[in-house]
């Protein structure tokens, strides 16, 4: 049985002009994270916003209600210095930072004893996300094989081993995409190997797709315009929520 369903609505399809207020209606509709997309035009060929963003949003989203506690941030960093950002985002209210497995590599930034690595690893990333007090992501491109992941997911130090996996089922860079079902196998291979691990889809999920995403063993679903684009997005939020559950039954 995979991990509860964990329903991640992603922001980019909110409206930016009534963010907060989108954000705090979208918990009380039932959704349980908010997934927040981080651009810097230069991982991705687009822009969104950065941590004094998130940091407002926090502060709408934590009002205390009867139907929601805190919400926790997803933060989806499609960035090219993932390391540099870590900080600036946990200070802002971000819960989890999920980072590119290939920005990684080529990441440089400030280390908490303040020295400055050319270069740094998924491993010594990971670590230093668990040191400031987050939750550590990774995600993989299509292109990117779930290979690479072994090591960290079977690393003997909990610190450097990711609490989540992020497959995307797009190219990163917009919302509205196509689902590309040709990622899932990497999505089955995962689940077969860790039954415990939150595994995570983003891209094109939707009353249409999400039965597929289940069946292969996905448990964190992002779902972009399909919520944010519904007629009743409450509704949504829990037909997405029905089908992980059913399919982990
Ligand atoms: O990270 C991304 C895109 O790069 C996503 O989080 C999208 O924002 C999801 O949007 P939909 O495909 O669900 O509309
Ligand atoms: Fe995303």
């Amino acid at each position: 049985m995979a991990p509860k369903a964990i329903i991640a609505p992603s922001i980019l399809s909110a409206d930016f002009a009534q963010l907060g207020a989108d954000c705090a209606r979208t918990m009380d509709q039932g959704a349980d994270w908010l997934h927040v997309d981080i651009m810097d035009g230069h991982f991705v060929p687009n822009i969104t916003f950065g941590a004094p963003v998130v940091a407002k949003i926090r502060k709408h989203v934590d009002r205390p209600t009867e139907n929601h506690g805190r919400g926790t941030f997803d933060c989806h960093m499609m960035i090219a210095e993932p390391k540099k950002w870590v900080k600036e985002f946990q200070k802002a209210g971000c819960d989890l930072y999920c980072f590119h497995y290939e920005a990684a590599f080529s990441s440089a930034a400030e280390s908490p004893e303040g020295k400055t690595d050319a270069k740094t690893n998924p491993k010594d990333l990971i670590r230093y996300i668990h040191d400031c007090g987050l939750l550590a992501g990774i995600a993989l491109k299509p292109m990117t094989g779930v290979e690479v992941l072994t090591e960290l997911l079977e690393s003997p130090d909990a610190k450097e081993r990711p609490d989540m996996v992020l497959i995307m089922t797009v190219e990163p860079g917009f919302g509205g995409q196509k689902f590309m079902a040709s990622e899932l196998p990497k999505v089955q291979a995962l689940r077969q190997k860790y039954p415990d691990l939150n595994i995570e889809v983003d891209g094109g999920l939707g009353p249409g797709t999400i039965d597929q995403a289940a069946d292969a063993g996905a448990n964190v679903i992002v779902a972009g315009s399909a919520v944010f684009g519904a007629q009743d997005p409450a509704e949504v939020i829990s037909l997405l929520r029905n089908a992980v559950n059913k399919a982990s039954a």
